[in-house]
């Protein structure tokens, strides 16, 4: 198999300018170019994004008629995919997946499942390929159909123009839902979470339900990380919040400039993607 992972010049890669030790720094007054683009992108998403919007994309997408491709045919083409909304990476996603994966893997050798949900948790992200703007597919997921949580990015300066604002059933606490009712019953922003989460049912994976549980809600920061939207959750979701918190240091902390050497590591991943998502997946 030709290797499309090796970069063959690395000056071709950027960073953000000054290195930095903090992640998920979201600053509403910087302008370098990365702190605009992530913004720029945010108020899209935060404009845009409604309940109308998110079902229909949901319908879309689910369709699984985009295309035919095993999984690492997907990854190999998030080489073409920089995402827009991250502050902290700034290198195609396909290294991303491996730099996480082999974190994960060193950390806990015995958890197979779990390097490989490393691997691809992102690979929702091929909307973009297919021509989904990146404000429908990265960047942090939250409810949709309720009022938004303050820890949501951006909260003061990006929802104004959201129509759901102005809408009663939509604009309160509780808005069209009832308390603990589950995260499975409710209607996050359209992303690649979502999308992966479906693509890899559709496929009947026999990877275990802690993985799918990451995949779908890796993305919802404002719950896993700044403790809102409990009121939303039920046992099952609280149960599966540890997994959740623990992938997302993994996500976080191997986010580097440092490119692993892929080709080395394909036969392992490849032997966990046959092993739980085999063949020619649907998207
Ligand atoms: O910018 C990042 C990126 O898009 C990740 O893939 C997503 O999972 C994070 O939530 C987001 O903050
Ligand atoms: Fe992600
Ligand atoms: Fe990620």
């Amino acid at each position: 198999m030709e290797n499309t992972f090796i970069i063959s010049n690395p000056s071709e890669l950027c960073y953000p300018e000054n290195k930095k030790k903090k992640f998920r720094e979201y600053n509403a007054k910087k302008d370098d170019y990365i702190q605009k683009r992530v913004r720029e992108t945010y108020k899209q998403m935060h404009t845009n994004q409604t309940v109308e919007f998110a079902r229909n994309r949901k319908a879309y997408w689910t369709k699984f008629d985009k295309g035919r491709m095993t999984i690492m045919e997907v990854l190999e083409k998030l080489n073409e995919l920089v995402d827009e909304s991250d502050p902290d990476l700034d290198i195609p996603n396909n290294f991303h997946g491996f730099q996480t994966a082999e974190k994960i893997r060193k950390a806990y050798p015995e958890l197979d499942w779990f390097h490989l949900t490393g691997l691809i948790h992102d690979l929702g992200k091929v909307m973009v390929l297919f021509g989904e703007p990146q404000w429908a597919v990265v960047g942090d997921t939250y409810p949709l159909g309720c009022s938004f949580a303050d820890s949501v990015i951006y909260h003061n300066i990006t929802f104004n123009e959201n129509l759901d604002m102005k809408d009663i059933r939509y604009n309160t606490k509780i808005g069209m839902y009832t308390e603990q009712c589950g995260l499975e019953n409710v209607l996050m922003s359209w992303g690649h979470d979502e999308y992966l989460y479906h693509v890899l049912v559709n496929h009947k994976t026999s990877l275990p339900e802690e993985a799918l549980y990451i995949i779908r809600f890796h993305s919802f920061f404002p719950w896993h990380t700044s403790g809102d939207y409990n009121y939303l959750c039920n046992d099952k979701d609280m149960a599966m919040l540890p997994w959740v918190k623990e992938f997302s240091k993994f996500d976080l902390y191997s986010k580097s400039k440092d490119v692993p050497d892929v080709k080395s590591l394909l036969p392992y991943y490849q032997s966990l993607i046959d092993k739980y998502i085999p063949g020619i997946v649907q998207w």
